[in-house]
């Protein structure tokens, strides 16, 4: 395992960055391009560990997956008939919670595996609600097997999806497909990442699948054939979050071009998080600009909808000048890693001052200094201990080839913005 030297600058970092395309949206989009009524164009597609897994897992399904030669961020996706498999999950919360509800119209049993930790994420809702649907599946938990036939029944399931939105979304993506449908009913506390939910309800009814939702924990979705789809990805912005925040804590200025004017990625409220910690922004001719204050100020913020963004906000309010308060963010321990106590002890290991709390983090201003912040195989905080490394010098990133998962280029990415080759 590597450790990177995280650079550190002495004057305000100036810089454009252009942001390959949306985990979520692109995962998304591959699954409904599978389960479409004919071949599908996806375009500014991620190209990363995440999406990688997502097609390899399609392909050995069966499914047509054509890369374009002059240019890998364009995919033909061609619809098969499914056949047994052997799918590799990595350490992905989309491949190992998507691809399952696809596996059930194979003819032939496919087994699930992945990395050591994600065989410690939360998925047995998942795999239960599955069972309700008609579905053959043997464990609980990765490695799983799903045996199936080429069709399942589908109906009514009640699922506690407060550990991970992608219990909903994952259902939902595959519930055209079922005979009768799938209508998933919620019971338990609240759900979190909803924007999540809300990108998948967008993508399906971009595909054609009306999602109805008559409450607001009830989803249903009839059955019916998915579009083929010609679709465009934009960037990520939870991968933009990172290189924003760079100008936050720098009193510097970042432009993300092509930032889209509405949007379902939570990745997009960053934006009023950088706002109220001080920094000014500006979203005009597509491009979203964020300037950093001379003192970034702490921060009270219930993070539920956009927990993705925690390991980038708590390495802000580390670096902030009050204290912060990081709520609605108990899911967060079951992420790649526990993340709340993964930023805390990276936190207070490098001088800062981090507790635990129940449902989330509080954050008080301390002088940091250098050491090595730990990855614990998450991208995001790999990329939050860059964020550190950027003002406190002498900051080393063990394996910072963990933000493959969803970056192809990360210190790259990260060398270029600060103007170093
Ligand atoms: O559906 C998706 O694409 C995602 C949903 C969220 O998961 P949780 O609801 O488990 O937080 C988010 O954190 C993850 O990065 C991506
Ligand atoms: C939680 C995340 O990923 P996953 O899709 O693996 O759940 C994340 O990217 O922050």
């Amino acid at each position: 395992m590597s450790i990177w030297g995280a650079p550190t600058v002495t004057s305000p970092v100036e810089a454009t960055v252009e942001l390959p395309g949306s985990k979520s949206i692109t995962n998304r989009a591959f699954i409904l391009a599978a389960l479409a009524d004919g071949p599908s164009t996806v375009r500014g597609a991620l190209r990363s560990r995440d999406t990688n897994l997502m097609l390899s897992g399609l392909s050995g399904l069966g499914t047509g997956v054509q890369v374009d030669p002059d240019d890998e961020t364009t995919v033909l996706i061609t619809p098969r008939t499914m056949r047994g498999a052997d799918v590799y999950c990595g350490l992905a919360g989309t491949v190992m919670r998507f691809l399952p509800p696809v596996a059930a119209f194979a003819t032939g049993t496919v087994t699930f595996d992945g990395d050591e930790q994600a065989r410690t994420r939360p998925l047995s809702t998942i795999l239960d609600a599955l069972r309700d649907l008609g579905v053959a599946v043997s464990g609980e938990r990765l490695p799983f097997t799903i045996d199936g036939t080429g069709a399942a029944p589908g109906g009514e399931v009640t699922i506690d999806a407060s550990a991970s939105s992608q219990f909903v979304s994952g259902l939902l993506l595959s519930a055209a497909r079922f005979d009768d449908g799938v209508t998933v009913r919620h019971v338990g506390p609240p759900v979190p990442s909803m924007p999540h939910i809300d990108m998948t309800v967008d993508m399906l009814a971009e595909s054609g699948v009306v999602v109805q939702h008559p409450n607001p924990e009830t989803w249903q979705v009839s059955s019916s054939t998915i579009a083929a789809l010609d679709r465009d990805i934009e960037p990520d912005l939870s991968n933009a979050a990172a290189f924003l925040a760079a100008a936050a804590v720098t009193n510097g200025s970042v432009t993300v071009p092509r930032w889209p004017s509405a949007t379902t990625q939570p990745g997009a409220q960053i934006v009023d998080v950088l706002a109220e910690m001080g920094c000014a922004i500006d979203h005009s001719g597509g491009d979203l600009t964020v300037r950093g204050p001379e003192k970034l100020t702490g921060i009270n913020i219930d993070l539920r909808a956009i927990g993705e963004l925690t390991p980038t906000i708590a390495a802000l309010c580390a670096l902030a000048d009050g204290e912060s308060v990081l709520s609605g963010i108990a899911h967060l321990r079951g992420h790649e890693t526990n993340r709340l106590a993964a930023l805390t002890t990276e936190i207070n290991r490098l001088g800062g001052d981090c507790t635990e709390t129940d449902d989330g983090l509080r954050i008080a201003p301390a002088t940091m200094h250098g050491g090595v912040w730990e990855s614990y195989a998450d991208h995001r905080m790999a990329t939050a201990g860059a964020l550190v490394g950027l003002v406190v010098q002498g900051v080393t990133v063990a394996d910072v080839e963990t933000t493959q998962k969803t970056l192809p280029d990360f210190p790259g990415m990260w060398q270029k913005m600060i103007g170093h080759p």
